[in-house]
């Protein structure tokens, strides 16, 4: 007998920032390659996973949050949101199921309406619906499919992994037959440094809640492997002002002290090694506007319109 036909493709998730793209994304791929906070706007990278469903690959591009742009920086996000959404063979526009069809979601379905290419599936994905009660959920489905011509309604819990399963096996057989395009143990094409970036990222975010998450970046600057199975590790945290850099050292240098503990050890975790890691804060204003540095983040800045 011969065995299951092979198949592999490229799934674009889309949606609203907070929807849970990256909470879903780690569930499929069942590692922690994207980086998850209560915070809005977290996924500045496009982080891609890939998962196995039966004899299917399905290569995530988990885009960054969809949103009116700004600066010149979120411009290319958006760009890069929708490059790629039109190279995916099916895409998934996740939506929470405690705010409905905000004016946001509205604005991806006219863009999706503009921009999907002819025969590019487009599943709905109801999200938290841990949240809400089932008839509402109906209610809101209903809304939803006639607003737009879905090729399928998912209703799940990203979190808890409800639906999360028949949304896998859908997609499995959605994406078109062909060989695997990544080694089976492949969870992530992301480059390690960048990783390790997000994860000070991450942690800087929720230790400094309000006071500036938006305006600071993280480099990883040099990564030494050791012949003891360790790495040592520098980064650099840039803020865009003097005033900043007292804020993101604390007193006597703490709030960097804790950040680093907090992130070395979801580094170690992460690669299964130790990990000895070194924090620096610099200044470099307007690191925004900086077009350089969008290559070093994933970013295409040639999409960027700007
Ligand atoms: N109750 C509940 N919360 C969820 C669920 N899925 C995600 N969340 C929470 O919603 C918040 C946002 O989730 P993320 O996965 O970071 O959302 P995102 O769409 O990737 O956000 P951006 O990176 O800003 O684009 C987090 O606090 C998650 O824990 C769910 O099914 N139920």
């Amino acid at each position: 007998m011969a065995e299951a036909e092979t198949r592999a493709g490229f799934v674009a998730l889309i949606g609203e920032p907070n929807a849970g793209k990256s909470t879903l994304l780690n569930r499929m791929v069942g590692a922690k390659v994207s980086i998850v906070t209560h915070k809005v706007q977290t996924t500045r990278a496009r982080v891609r996973g890939v998962a196995m469903a039966d004899a299917s690959q399905l290569i995530f591009v988990d885009t960054p949050g969809l949103f009116q742009p700004k600066r010149r920086l979120d411009r290319a996000m958006v760009a890069a949101a929708w490059t790629g959404a039109a190279d995916a063979d099916v895409v998934v526009l996740l939506i929470e199921a405690t705010q409905g069809l905000t004016a946001g979601v509205e604005a991806i379905l006219a863009a999706l309406d503009e921009k999907r290419a002819a025969g590019q599936p487009v599943l709905l994905a109801i999200n938290k619906i841990d949240r809400v009660q089932a008839e509402n959920l109906l209610a809101l489905s209903q809304k939803m499919n006639d607003r737009y011509d879905f090729d399928g309604t998912f209703m799940i819990s990203a979190e808890k992994g409800h639906g999360v399963e028949d949304l896998r096996k859908d997609l499995a057989a959605r994406v078109p037959a062909g060989p695997w395009l990544y080694p089976e143990d492949q969870i992530a094409d992301l480059p390690l440094r960048t990783i390790a970036a997000e994860i000070t990222r991450e942690k800087l975010t929720l230790r400094l809640h309000q006071e500036l998450p938006y305006q600071l970046t993280v480099e990883t600057e040099n990564w030494e492997d050791r012949p003891d199975g360790s790495a040592r590790i520098d980064q650099i945290i840039y803020v865009v002002r003097d005033g900043h850099k007292g804020i993101v050292l604390g007193k006597k240098g703490e709030t960097t002290k804790a950040v680093g503990q907090a992130a070395r050890a979801e580094m170690e975790e992460f690669l299964g090694h130790r990990v000895h890691l070194f924090l620096q804060v610099k200044v470099r204003p307007n690191w925004q506007e900086d077009s350089e540095r969008f290559d070093a983040m994933g970013l295409d800045f040639k999409d960027g319109n700007a």
